[in-house]
């Protein structure tokens, strides 16, 4: 994927004070940096550049092992940017997006309409036009007014062709408001795209309250489910919940044929509108068969993840006459917590038979249902 984001994160955040720089303080429950690299975790973005201060070396070790390209600060936000450029060189980058750490209320639309206006246009960039009126002031008092005419409040993320925003701060090796300056004095016209109100750069302390109260609006509670059935055939014991449970038969299927984790898999997949297990592993693919579960389940998770959602609660019921599950039940909350990176306490395991009636009554399978809720915070 050859359009890569730079999101830098260098700053000190002096005007907004705190015991950390503002990009590692909290904000609606997560780190400001942790919003801002949600928003360019897309799939239009194949590399992400994270440009740190090599003072934050926790965050040095912390991003070391994620699929993003780390590169060190500089004295001004130019620099900096200047360094994250130099990262990509080599990768075949065409198009890149510039974009504040600070900014964490960037909306994906946003993201892509710089995108799009970069098939297009040299460069693009969000400004919002000024709506207020315009002073000039001296200690305390308005000497003046200003013609707000025609002025805009720059914004980011700043989007250009590699190889011009490469050359253009190559040639500009002072700070800049902003990468537009940088380009525009390369001689690059760059285009206005429609600015967003809610993108405001934390500057001040008072920031954080506005965008906690932006990000909350945002919040978004998914539920899924999953229902799922295999047939007993020869065997010692069924896999259930990522437990083994002995018994006198056991469950056929192309992978362990646990049907538990397969409901609960599928109610995953299910509140992020990502089809069921088929759909990411296959039958017809050799290499899932007799497959471990927990592959499934963990690869649901991590989905979930990357969209910023994380497993609230999961409820799973199994049906069956035979084995019995309530001396299981507890190793198979654990099992699957464990495996969701949950607290047991939010996975609930839980049994009926179906009266001997049905294909389950008659113990020719088992059937699993189960319902999970995702909650992006
Ligand atoms: N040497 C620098 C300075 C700034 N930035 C980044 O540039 C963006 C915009 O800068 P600003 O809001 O001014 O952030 P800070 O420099 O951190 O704030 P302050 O000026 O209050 O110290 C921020 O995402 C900041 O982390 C950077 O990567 N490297
Ligand atoms: C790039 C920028 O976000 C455009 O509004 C802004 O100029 C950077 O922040 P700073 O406060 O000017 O350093």
């Amino acid at each position: 994927m050859s359009t890569a984001a730079i999101i830098v994160a260098a700053g000190r955040g002096t005007r907004a004070g705190g015991d950390l720089p503002k990009q590692w303080q909290m904000l609606a429950g997560r780190r400001v940096a942790d919003w801002t690299l949600e928003r360019f975790s897309i799939p239009q973005i194949g590399h992400v550049v994270l440009v740190l201060h090599p003072e934050d070396r926790e965050a040095w070790n912390e991003f070391a092992d994620k699929p993003l390209i780390l590169a060190p600060g500089g004295s001004d936000r130019a620099a900096s940017v200047r360094n994250g450029l130099a990262a990509l060189d080599g990768l075949g980058i065409t198009k890149v997006l510039i974009h504040d750490v600070a900014r964490p209320c960037v909306s994906r639309e946003l993201i892509m309409s710089v995108l799009n206006a970069l098939d297009t246009h040299r460069a693009a960039a969000p400004g919002l036009p000024v709506t207020d009126a315009l002073w000039s002031g001296s200690e305390g008092h308005v000497t003046g007014t200003r013609d707000r005419a025609g002025l805009f409040a720059a914004q980011t993320p700043q989007g250009f062709h590699y190889d011009d925003i490469r050359t253009a701060h190559a040639a500009h090796p002072d700070d800049a408001a902003d990468d537009v300056e940088v380009a525009r004095a390369a001689g690059i016209s760059v285009a206005i795209v429609p600015g967003e109100p809610d993108n405001l750069k934390i500057t001040r302390a008072g920031d954080f309250a506005r965008a906690e109260r932006i990000l909350r609006q945002d919040m978004d509670v998914r539920l899924g489910n999953g229902y799922d059935v295999h047939r007993f055939g020869p065997g010692d014991h069924v896999m259930l919940c990522g437990v083994r449970v002995p018994h006198d038969r056991g469950l056929q299927g192309h992978s362990d044929a646990d049907v538990g984790m397969h409901a609960v898999t599928d109610a995953l997949y299910g509140a992020l509108a990502e089809g069921d297990i088929g759909r990411h592993f296959p039958p017809s693919d050799p290499q899932w068969k007799g497959a471990a579960s927990e592959i499934f389940l963990r690869h649901a998770v991590d989905l979930a993840a990357r969209r910023g959602y994380t497993v609230s609660n999961i409820d799973c019921t199994l049906v069956c006459e035979y084995p019995k599950i309530g001396p299981h039940a507890l190793a198979m909350q654990q099992e699957m917590a464990r495996i969701m990176g949950i607290d047991a306490t939010r996975v609930s395991v839980k049994a009926t038979t179906s009266e001997r009636l049905g294909f389950t009554g008659r113990g020719e399978g088992i059937a699993a249902l189960a319902t999970a809720c995702l909650v992006r915070p």
